[in-house]
């Protein structure tokens, strides 16, 4: 079986098409799996760290309004989708499988002009644009909520949920804790503001980092690559790291499976991948959403773990340290609050998402 899976830009869309390959290569040793991705999205540097091959092709998002550069993305987009011809008929996939951002459009579009089987998979409550045109070549659409179901053609949706990594699902706390060097006796908080970081939440966590490492909370730290160094600066102008212990701060992680595992409490932006990853592990959560996505799609996220008991929502616009701090030592330190979020975040989860986009891509390829 030869697959196609393209999607990128951010994390967000790329980790869901690593989830399924690596449930096809659970059931299939012989299939063999080809990324697509963007120039300049994460997925260039993400997809061969999970061990797969990828090629990039030119593509950008059209701008609304006609302006210079809107010629010059035109001709890029151009350019794409003739790479995107190339590279299939090269590969000859099986199937073409798209999980959102730009870069399926030409990819996807290329295979379902060829005849190719198809599949897309959409994994916020709102659709972002590039699915919703695909919806009316492709042959199926993987939703994560049924609220989507609404926006695409009736006949080929099916619902599965958003695929998470079977590294992340089979992960272990007290492996993880050892392997990420912290200790168990005390509780473990991570900040990770999706695939990128998030600058707000960044500040906020900068300034309560005494206070933390004070109430004796060990700390992981995800600043987001770009974020990395203007943190690191204010947090040295601050604090002397190297008498805190605990505290762990990384431009991204590479192990998310070891660092989900250990934490006890996440707080993170709601963006609808590491949401499906918290419910998975049925982890407690703070979620802040980011007020700068389409159709404020994350706040709706939130809502709905917040809704079951899952996640205490915190509005960007009301996000300070003091607000931050009072919540995490509020929650961290209560066992019985701990266990009711978690049991609530867990019975939120989907874990056989990727089993199911396999069983479509089975009705496609005998
Ligand atoms: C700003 C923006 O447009 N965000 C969107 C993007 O979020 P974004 O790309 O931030 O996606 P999520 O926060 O949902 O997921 C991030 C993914 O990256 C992984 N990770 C993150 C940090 C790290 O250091 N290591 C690591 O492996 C997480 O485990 C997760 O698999 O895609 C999501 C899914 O379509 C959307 O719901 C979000 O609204």
């Amino acid at each position: 079986m030869k697959v196609i899976i393209t999607g990128g830009g951010t994390g967000g869309h790329i980790y869901p098409g690593v989830a399924i390959a690596k449930k096809l290569q659970e059931k299939y040793k012989k299939v063999e799996i080809l990324f697509v991705g963007s120039e300049n999205g994460l997925e260039g540097k993400l997809v061969p760290k999970e061990g797969y091959k990828i090629k990039l092709i030119p593509v950008e998002g059209l701008n609304k309004k006609f302006s210079f550069r809107t010629i010059k993305s035109v001709i890029k987009v151009i350019k794409g989708f003739g790479k995107a011809g190339k590279i299939i008929n090269e590969f000859k996939p099986d199937i073409v499988i798209g999980t959102g951002g730009y870069v399926c459009g030409p990819v996807v579009m290329q295979a379902a002009l060829k005849g190719i089987p198809t599949i897309i998979h959409e994994q916020n409550a709102f659709p972002g644009v590039t699915n919703k045109l695909l919806s009316h070549f492709v042959d199926r659409i993987a939703i994560s909520f049924v609220e989507s179901e609404k926006y695409f053609p009736k006949n080929k949706v099916v619902y599965t949920g958003n695929p998470v990594r079977s590294q992340i699902l089979n992960s272990n706390k007290e492996k993880a804790i050892q392997s990420l060097g912290l200790e168990k006796n005390k509780p473990i908080l991570l900040v990770v503001g999706g695939s990128r970081g998030a600058k707000n939440i960044n500040n906020a966590v900068v300034d309560i980092l005494g206070d933390l490492n004070n109430n004796n909370i060990q700390l992981i730290f995800i600043t987001g690559e770009n974020n990395y160094k203007e943190v690191m600066d204010k947090v040295n102008s601050k604090y002397n790291l190297s008498v805190m212990k605990g505290i762990k701060i990384l431009p991204y992680a590479f192990n998310m499976h070891d660092v989900l595992a250990a934490s006890d409490l996440i707080i993170s932006r709601a963006g609808a991948t590491i949401i499906s990853e918290i419910t998975a592990l049925g982890k407690p959560s703070i979620l802040i959403p980011s007020p700068y996505v389409a159709n404020n799609h994350q706040e709706y996220n939130a809502r709905a773990l917040e809704e079951k008991g899952a996640c205490i929502v915190i509005k960007e616009s009301q996000l300070n340290g003091d607000i931050l701090k009072d919540q995490i030592i509020n929650i961290i330190n209560n066992k019985e609050i701990l266990k009711n979020m978690s049991i609530a975040s867990k019975r939120l989860s989907k874990i056989d998402a990727a089993d199911k986009i396999v069983n479509i891509i089975e009705e496609y390829v005998k």
